[in-house]
């Protein structure tokens, strides 16, 4: 068995403009997903998840490249749960030069699925990584980056940015404009954690932030106007201004806000972390629900949020230096 363990991220700022070429600032946080393959004889893919649950169902899919996937369960809901995995290992499949190469693939993960911490950048940068290196190849870290980001654009049809892919392979706090991926010096970050046990659908909340952005020249604006946010917000990450990044988070939600990926649950956790004296609140990833960020050096926020009807669960996150991880 071949094993490569990746970071979830949170958004400091940035995501959904960065589709169009805006800035964005994701840090790589320790929370992982480990990813276990191992060759068969045949071309057949079967994945196991044991966190892969979805409407409470567990999901054990066994499919091949030609067949169709053997479940038990709607196809539509394995397309939608299997689809980074499934792409993920198309790209081992072209990158190695073996079409015809067939994995047990074994899933274990602490990230939160569909719920703004990157579990998907997460799954496929370990699954490119254990997949490839079980056949032999190594790919550099730029390498497993952008095979990656190839199977998020894939899933996402089109829509994705290397943000998340970029920030899981490497690790550390990232600077992501279009193709110009690279690390940044990023302070001690008190940053707390609010999960409401919700998820959105990344592509749906994409396309629906795009069709705004065609629609309305002032959507254009907002989009634009988050770039801002993130060139400001790099110039008090260099500072250590954490007062500044709070108040920069807290505009940056604003405008998710404006272009409707935010959400009642996501809007009420940010609104306890911030009457609960957080630095700065917002939601993190493509929202709909899911996770925000806080920054807050005091315990007052993580109590507020556990306190708060709707919130599922809290935790500090400590920044991830390290993005993938070679396990064996
Ligand atoms: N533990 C897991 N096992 C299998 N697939 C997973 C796992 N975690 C995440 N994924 C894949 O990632 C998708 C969620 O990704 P996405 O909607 O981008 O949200 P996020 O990246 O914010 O968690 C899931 O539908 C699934 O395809
Ligand atoms: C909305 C977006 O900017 C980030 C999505 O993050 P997540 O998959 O929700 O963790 C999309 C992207 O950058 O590909
Ligand atoms: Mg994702």
């Amino acid at each position: 068995m071949t094993r490569s363990s990746a970071p979830g991220k949170i958004y400091l700022f940035g995501e959904h403009a960065v589709v169009y070429g805006e800035p964005a600032v994701p840090c790589a946080i320790e929370r992982r997903a480990r990813v276990g393959v191992e060759p068969r004889d045949d071309a057949t893919l079967r994945v196991h998840s044991d966190d892969l649950s979805l409407d409470g169902f567990t999901v054990e899919y066994a499919g091949s490249t030609d067949g169709k996937p053997d479940i038990d369960v709607a196809e539509s809901l394995v397309d939608a749960a299997m689809g980074y995995v499934d792409e993920a290992i198309a790209q081992v499949r072209e990158v190695t030069g073996e079409p015809d190469a067939g994995f047990d693939v074994t899933i274990e993960s602490d990230i939160p699925l569909g719920a703004g911490l990157g579990s998907s950048a997460a799954v496929v940068v370990a699954a490119v990584d254990a997949a490839t290196r079980a056949l032999g190849v190594e790919l550099s870290t730029a390498e497993l980056a952008e095979r990656a980001y190839q199977t998020e654009l894939a899933v996402q049809e089109g829509q994705a940015s290397r943000a998340d892919t970029f920030c899981s392979a490497t690790g550390g706090a990232v600077r992501v404009e279009g193709s110009d991926c690279r690390a940044i010096d990023a302070p001690d970050l008190p940053l707390v954690i609010g999960f409401d046990g919700g998820a959105g659908d990344t592509g749906a909340l994409v396309a629906g932030v795009r069709q705004l952005r065609d629609e309305y020249s002032f959507a254009a604006d907002t989009v634009a106007s988050i770039g801002d946010i993130v060139r400001q917000g790099e110039t008090a990450l260099a500072d250590g201004d954490v007062a500044e990044l709070g108040r920069l988070m807290d505009f940056n939600h604003g405008l998710l806000s404006a272009l409707g990926v935010s959400g009642r649950s996501l809007d009420s956790m940010v609104w306890a972390a911030r009457e609960a004296g957080a630095l700065g609140a917002k939601l993190t990833g493509a929202g709909g629900g899911g996770c925000i960020v806080a920054l807050d050096p005091t315990p007052e926020t993580e109590t507020a949020l556990r306190y708060l009807p709707g919130c599922e669960d809290v935790f500090r996150a400590e920044l991830a230096d390290e993005g993938v991880r070679r396990l064996e």
